[in-house]
């Protein structure tokens, strides 16, 4: 018996490639010539898998590799199967200002709780009832009432950068932001003090998000990755287990006060919020909680690194915002919400040019053609382009943002772009109209982002109380190089001046001064 299976094993080799062959070439040659998509050009690679994305997520530079792709495809570039990436100011209103565009089915992949956060969610109705409740948390109005909250944790941070300095210490701003940014979304959120600013025990919460985000911008690259999340999470589970044990004792320490005790998520957004209306349960709270903390601490974080790495690099900028910043405020203490902070033109074109070079939002936001919208026979046009039902659609926003049509010499920082000049002809006024409508780091639409007043408020604190209470330089040396681009690498990464960024859902790395 083992002779002739040993026997037959040849030929029944040779049936089933005999099989496998011709179909895997009639996918292969359906992909390429007769798919709906066959004609947007893009790499070869992308045509059949998504596996093309994922390799540079893993590599960090999926940013980079789509800005490289439209450079050379141009404008719309096939980047998967059935996705289609875009770098226009056109593209991204269309697409993301549309009432006929839901999120891409990319975002249901990477909530493995079956409990998905507002940002992950694809129902329409979910998500706008918990838009409806996050929206008052980070609201202006609301955040007239936390400015106090997020001024103390900012006066724990200038203390640092003060002791640091009467040490003569060189001070890692990375980390600096990074638990600036966290402790004062965790106060928001929960009213917690995770005071990862003085403390480490807390520390793993923004280094698990770090660890979350990757992940999730891997399973949205290429959605056949999570077959291996279960595995990730059983090699992370001891880590996994601290992390949830520390979010439950923020929560537990919060629900154990009275709901209005502090002015935070919880008080804003859960229980009942108006008469008869019904904030977010129990069960909803630990994905909000999660991404939130991620939302308003990862982002937040890379602009303020951005902008101490820009700062320290352009002298005549950094000259130009201390005077604006020392001649409006006669104290630091002065320094806080009002129309004065919002007066300060030059500070908001260094920020708006932070958030352009350096988004903090650099993973793909892939949106599709409404189910309902597609059953009604609409159709989605996108940039002139009809684009067939099931197709996922994005716009990469490194790649926008450095698309020269708008901005003009995209990886030299000018904040001077953002303003007016004195007399400015009509055609000035157009070009910079175009360039603001193609600015849109915050993204648009109901699902663009709900932080967008608290980022600016934070940024503008924080860079106004350090520019008004000290100097700061690169630093000499080996220690000064830190997140610089490397010369002999490609492209701007050989750029000494370039902020480098890598490619998570929020992002930064290491900046001395
Ligand atoms: C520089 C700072 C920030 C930038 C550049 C930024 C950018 C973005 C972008 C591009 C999105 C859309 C993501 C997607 O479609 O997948 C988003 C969503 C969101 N952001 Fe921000 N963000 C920033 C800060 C914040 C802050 C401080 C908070 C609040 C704590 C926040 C809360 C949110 C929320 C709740 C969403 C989900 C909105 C929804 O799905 O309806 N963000 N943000």
């Amino acid at each position: 018996m083992a002779f002739s299976l040993l026997d037959t094993a040849p030929a029944a080799a040779l049936y089933t490639l005999g099989i496998l062959v011709p179909l895997a070439l009639l996918y292969l040659s359906h992909q390429v010539a007769f798919h709906p998509l066959s004609a947007y050009p893009g790499p070869l690679i992308a045509k059949f898998t998504n596996a093309y994305g994922a390799f540079h997520v893993v590599r960090r530079c999926m940013h980079l590799a789509t800005y490289n792709d439209h450079l050379k495809y141009g404008s719309v570039v096939r980047l998967g199967p059935n996705r289609l990436v875009f770098n226009t100011a056109t593209a991204v209103h269309d697409i993301y200002s549309n009432a006929r565009v839901n999120k891409g089915h990319s975002y249901s992949y990477v909530n493995r709780s079956g409990n998905p956060s507002m940002w992950s969610t694809l129902d329409r109705e979910t998500h706008h009832r918990k838009r409806k409740l996050v929206g008052p948390v980070v609201s202006e109005r609301s955040m007239r009432a936390f400015e106090p909250i997020m001024s103390a944790a900012m006066d724990v941070f200038l203390r640092q950068l003060l002791e640091s300095s009467q040490q003569g210490r060189l001070v890692n701003m990375t980390e600096r932001c990074e638990r600036l940014a966290v402790d004062i979304v965790g106060l928001l959120a929960f009213g917690y003090p995770l005071n990862t600013q003085t403390e480490e025990t807390n520390k793993l919460v923004p280094d698990s998000l770090k660890n979350l985000s990757t992940l999730s911008t891997l399973i949205m690259a290429w959605p056949a990755t999570r077959i291996v999340a279960p595995l990730v999470g059983w090699l992370g589970r001891k880590r996994a287990a601290t992390f949830h044990l520390a979010l439950r004792k923020m929560i537990g320490a919060r629900m154990a006060l009275p709901k209005d005790a502090k002015h935070d998520f919880y008080a804003l957004a859960t229980g009942e919020t108006s008469p008869g209306e019904q904030g977010l349960n129990a069960a909803e709270l630990w994905p909000e909680a999660v991404f939130f903390i991620a939302a308003g601490g990862g982002t937040v974080n890379t602009a303020m690194t951005a902008s101490f790495f820009y700062l320290s690099r352009h002298s005549a900028v950094y000259a130009q915002l201390a005077e604006e910043i020392r001649t409006t405020f006669s104290s630091g203490r002065e320094i806080r919400q009002g129309p004065r902070l919002a007066g300060c033109k030059y500070l908001r074109a260094v920020i708006d040019e932070v958030l352009r070079i350096a988004p903090a939002s650099l993973a793909y936001t892939w949106r599709e053609q409404d189910a309902a919208s597609a059953a009604a026979g609409e159709t989605l046009v996108v940039d002139g382009h009809v684009i067939p039902p099931g197709t996922e659609v994005a716009v990469n926003l490194y790649a926008l943002l450095h698309n020269a049509e708008y901005f003009p010499e995209p990886f030299n920082f000018q904040p001077e772009r953002w303003l007016a000049p004195e007399h400015e002809t009509d055609q000035e006024r157009e070009v910079r109209a175009t360039m603001r409508r193609a600015f849109q780091p915050f993204l648009l639409g109901d699902r663009g982002c709900a932080g967008k007043a608290m980022a600016y408020l934070e940024l503008s604190m924080a860079l106004a109380k350090t520019i008004w209470y000290f100097d700061f330089e690169k630093a000499p040396g080996e220690a000064g190089k830190v997140g610089e681009g490397m010369p002999g690498r490609t492209g701007w990464r050989g750029n000494k001046m370039s902020f480098s960024c890598t490619t998570v859902l929020s992002s930064a790395t290491t900046v001395q001064t």
